[in-house]
């Protein structure tokens, strides 16, 4: 099987190249591109370059996921999250292959209600309301793929976390040793996604013949304080979390209140059931130390 890996140089590309190391087979070919091999927004180089390789899947992780620049640089944002995903879409649908996407939470307009209508999460189906304009231009992107016919997966997850790029864990980690108290907000409520499980369950759902639109994310439920907390206790790291609301933290993009995903759908598919947000951050808390 040959596969094309976009976005190799991000969180999740890298796990995926992780995964690929460490799943290695005869019969797997894996080319992995940065944004500076292929970029996404030059169309024809795009198809050429899939025209040359003739992957059996597309697996991309590429996008632009500077959620408050988002909202200064609209063109740009737009212009990698959805007009080259839709020109992706197409490539794939003419060469016959096979597409993996990933989409994000904010699709969703995560109001604080929400938390009571869906206690285990959005559905797959919930109608969209982006909540801010990295939500719209993945939304637009998600449209795009659904109009060209290709066959593909739409994989939306939350709070990516993993052992290389930025998240909230490693700003967490490395805040946590400089400061003496920090300032979290206490009522955006969601779940962080791991890097690791995202992709192994990716693949649980690929190796089912799963199409069309799933959740991942871990189990439960928290707030960015409350996780913040969570990281600092597991890592044995003294500093005094001081809970607050988002009103006192401004941002330039709007922040959902409520982002949890439902994943029941996903295990049903692969028949496994995900860990919850806790086991998931100590395993990647040890990953971290180890690596
Ligand atoms: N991070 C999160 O919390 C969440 C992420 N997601 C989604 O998961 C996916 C992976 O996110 P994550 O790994 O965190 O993203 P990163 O920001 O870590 O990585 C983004 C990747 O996209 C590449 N890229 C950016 N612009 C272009 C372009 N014009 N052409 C080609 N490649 C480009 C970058 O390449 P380079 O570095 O070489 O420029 C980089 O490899 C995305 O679809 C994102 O929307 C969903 C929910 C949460
Ligand atoms: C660093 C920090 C963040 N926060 C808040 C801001 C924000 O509401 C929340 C998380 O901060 P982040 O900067 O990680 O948030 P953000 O970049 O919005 O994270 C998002 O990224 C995109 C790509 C997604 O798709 C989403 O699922 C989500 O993971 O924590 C604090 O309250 N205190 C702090 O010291």
């Amino acid at each position: 099987m040959k596969i094309i890996l976009l976005g190799a140089s991000g969180q999740l590309g890298r796990e995926w190249q992780r995964y690929f190391n460490l799943h290695t087979d005869d019969s797997l070919i894996v080319f992995p591109y940065t944004s500076g091999q292929l970029d996404l927004t030059h169309y024809e180089e795009v198809a050429r370059e899939v025209s040359a390789r003739q992957p059996n899947v597309i697996i991309n992780c590429a996008a632009y996921t500077l959620v408050d620049q988002a909202e200064l640089k609209k063109d740009k944002a737009m212009a990698i999250n959805a007009r080259a995903v839709e020109n992706l879409a197409k490539v794939c649908k003419s060469n016959d292959i096979h597409l993996i996407h990933y989409s994000t939470d904010y699709v969703f307009p995560g109001k604080e209600e929400d938390r009571k209508r869906y206690p285990r999460g959005y559905p797959e189906d919930h109608q969209a309301e982006p909540v801010n304009w990295y939500g719209q231009t993945k939304w637009e992107g998600e449209e795009a793929i659904r109009a060209s016919g290709c066959r593909h997966l739409i994989i939306r997850t939350t709070w990516l976390c993993g052992l290389y790029g930025n998240n909230f864990v490693k700003t967490m980690l490395k805040y946590g040793r400089e400061k003496e108290e920090l300032k979290v907000v206490n009522d955006q409520w969601g779940s962080p996604g791991y890097a690791d499980e995202i992709v192994a369950n990716s693949m649980n759902l690929y190796t089912a013949d799963a199409k069309g639109t799933y959740h991942l994310t871990s189990k439960g439920l928290t707030n960015w304080a409350e996780f913040a907390e969570a990281i600092f206790d597991y890592s044995n790291i003294d500093v005094n979390v001081n809970a607050i609301p988002s009103e006192e933290y401004p941002t330039e993009a709007k922040r959902p209140k409520y982002s949890k995903l439902d994943t029941s759908k996903a295990e049903k598919v692969e028949g496994v059931e995900i860990t919850d947000w806790r086991e998931g951050l100590k395993r990647l808390l040890k990953q971290l130390e180890n690596h």
